[in-house]
């Protein structure tokens, strides 16, 4: 990928990851200059959001970058004015632009073998779209635009630059997710949104090149959904047809979907990934500009379909329709079919009985939450892959919090590292709680119904020390002792924040508590004595028998 694609998969996190004011305000604007050795140049159209964006988003951006290259990143900004457009390429500047939103047909495109039978690479230039036929790409796009009845610009308006990936041919309207909108009244509206823009690369529809079986961690967890998946790389269409993969967001459906692509185009054979979104688009698109036929007969030549999210097709009429019709020509004729869902198909209510039961045909194999070890394994991997080196304990602490999603592990690690690299600070325990306090919670669910007060107290009592000294600043043994006990029993066992602790321990700030916790903790690991020293200070506290 290159900068502005980075840019581009990074902007569409981003979004989800700030509210859409402040997304608007300050992310809006920006663009990609350059990605070399590392650093990342994000140009900003103002000093001031500029300065908005170190000071308040650069941590955020950085750990986005990371999630997307798969390596550490630097992040800069600077105040450039946009270029001035020549041409409509300028929009092609990996600038995010929120306020059209506009769909692409080819979302999901053919795979590799596939694109390189229907369009001649001669030039260097790439298909415009998967339906599209084998003319040159900058005619297949004017063609493309009378076929649809869109007026043209002249030839010097759109100057295509080489590109690694293949542009698509045109935009049209969006419906978001989950909002159907019936093919009759699509006919009846008159079109006035649609319109021509030269398509920036996409990697929507692509295969993400770091989701491939190797990089994919087996575990209980997923034991099946991995096995079934590979099963069909190797024998598409001869096993598990259709195979139907569910669980919750951030497992690894996506994943294992793109390995399977991965595989069958390592085959030779035409992959398409889409997802029900696209598909839905698609064929609103399709049926308004009656190309129905080359709908179908797109769909029709793959070997392997892959649909993500396949629940949102539920209750939309024409796209269920469509998708009944493309699933039994493609079964019939012995093509696989995969698609994920974040419930089984029974579970799916308004899916029609029909598409459920072909569902239910083949194989449902489900993906779980990881246990500890299997997070534990996946974090190495991601470290590995990072080329970072996480101590183990501070791999473990991530790991800790019963964590629903690979996704957020792995934001948290890579949060983690952004965090020391920013302040060149060594990877600890206290520095990774310091990092991820805000994130989640990662403390483990308090059972006691403890106060902070209670805690400082028994301690105080335990040890029999002046509460006055333990608050104060005093360093001898016998008084910093007792003072990080009462930090980590503080921590462990009231709902209290690092806040709160450190205010009921004289002022101390949430780095003096993390230290003193991860003091107490380490000993507690190393020392059977002081194992059995916290037990008994914790027992007095419950038993309130100080
Ligand atoms: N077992 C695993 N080994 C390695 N990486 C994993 C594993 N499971 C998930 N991941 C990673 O977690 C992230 C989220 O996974 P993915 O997008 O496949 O989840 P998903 O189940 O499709 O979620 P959603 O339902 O939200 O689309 C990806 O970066 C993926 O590589």
């Amino acid at each position: 990928m290159n900068a502005k694609q980075i840019w581009q998969t990074a902007i569409e996190r981003l979004r989800t990851r700030v509210n859409s004011a402040v997304f608007t305000t300050w992310f809006q604007g920006t663009s990609a200059l350059s990605f070399q050795d590392s650093v990342f140049i994000i140009r900003v159209p103002t000093t001031f959001a500029k300065a908005q964006l170190e000071t308040r988003f650069q941590e955020l951006i950085r750990s986005t970058l990371i999630d997307v290259t798969g390596g550490p990143v630097e992040v800069r900004f600077e105040v450039t004015k946009e270029q001035p457009s020549a041409s409509d390429a300028s929009s092609d500047q990996g600038s995010y632009r929120p306020a059209k939103r506009t769909y692409r047909l080819s979302k999901g495109r053919l795979s590799a073998p596939l694109r390189g039978k229907r369009v001649p690479p001669a030039d260097g230039a790439t298909t415009m779209n998967a339906m599209a036929p084998s003319t040159p790409p900058e005619n297949a796009y004017r063609q493309k635009k009378e076929d649809y009845g869109i007026p043209q610009r002249s030839a010097t308006s759109y100057n295509p630059e080489p590109a690694s990936e293949p542009p698509t041919a045109l935009s049209y309207v969006s419906y978001p997710e989950g909002q159907d909108i019936p093919a009759e009244s699509i006919r009846k509206e008159p079109i006035k949104t649609q319109e021509y823009s030269p398509v920036h690369p996409s990697i929507e529809g692509l295969l993400n090149p770091r989701y491939t079986f190797s990089s994919f961690i087996v575990g209980k967890s997923n034991k099946l959904a991995h096995a079934t998946s590979l099963a069909v790389a190797e024998n598409p269409g001869r096993v598990y047809n259709p195979l139907f993969l569910y669980g919750g967001v951030g497992l690894g459906k996506t994943h294992l979907l793109h390995g399977i692509g991965h595989a069958g185009e390592s085959a030779g054979l035409n992959v398409l990934y889409t997802t029900s979104e696209k598909f839905t688009n698609e064929i609103i698109n399709a049926i308004r500009f009656q190309k129905t036929e080359e709908f179908r007969a797109k769909y029709r030549q793959i070997d392997i379909l892959l649909v993500d999210d396949i629940q949102f097709i539920a209750g939309k009429e024409s796209t269920e329709e469509e998708f009944f019709h493309t699933f039994n020509s493609l079964h019939n004729a012995n093509k696989q079919i995969v698609v994920t869902s974040d419930r089984p198909p029974k579970a799916i209510s308004s899916l029609q009985d029909r598409l459920r039961s072909r569902f239910e045909w083949g194989l449902l194999a489900d993906v779980q939450p990881p246990e500890y070890e299997h997070r534990l394994a996946i974090l190495r991997s991601k470290c590995d892959s990072l080329r970072f080196t996480v101590p183990a304990n501070v791999i473990e602490y991530i790991a800790r919090p019963v964590c629903s999603s690979v996704r957020e592990l792995e934001g948290a690690l890579n949060r983690v590292i952004a965090y020391a690299t920013l302040h060149d600070a060594p990877l600890t325990v206290s520095l990774a709680a310091q990092a991820l306090e805000h994130i989640y919670d990662t403390k483990p669910p308090v059972t006691s119904n403890l106060t902070v007060e209670e805690v400082f107290d028994g301690v105080c009592r335990y040890y029999n020390v002046n509460p006055q000294l333990v608050r104060g600043k005093q360093r001898d043994r016998d008084i910093v002792w007792p003072r990080q006990v009462a930090m980590y029993l503080m921590r462990e066992e009231t709902t209290a924040s690092l806040l709160q602790i450190g205010s009921a321990l004289g002022g101390r700030d949430h780095s003096t508590i993390m230290h003193g916790w991860e003091k107490v903790h380490a000993e507690i690991g190393n020392n059977e004595q002081v194992r059995q020293e916290i037990a008994a200070v914790l027992d007095s506290l419950q038993n309130r028998s100080f």
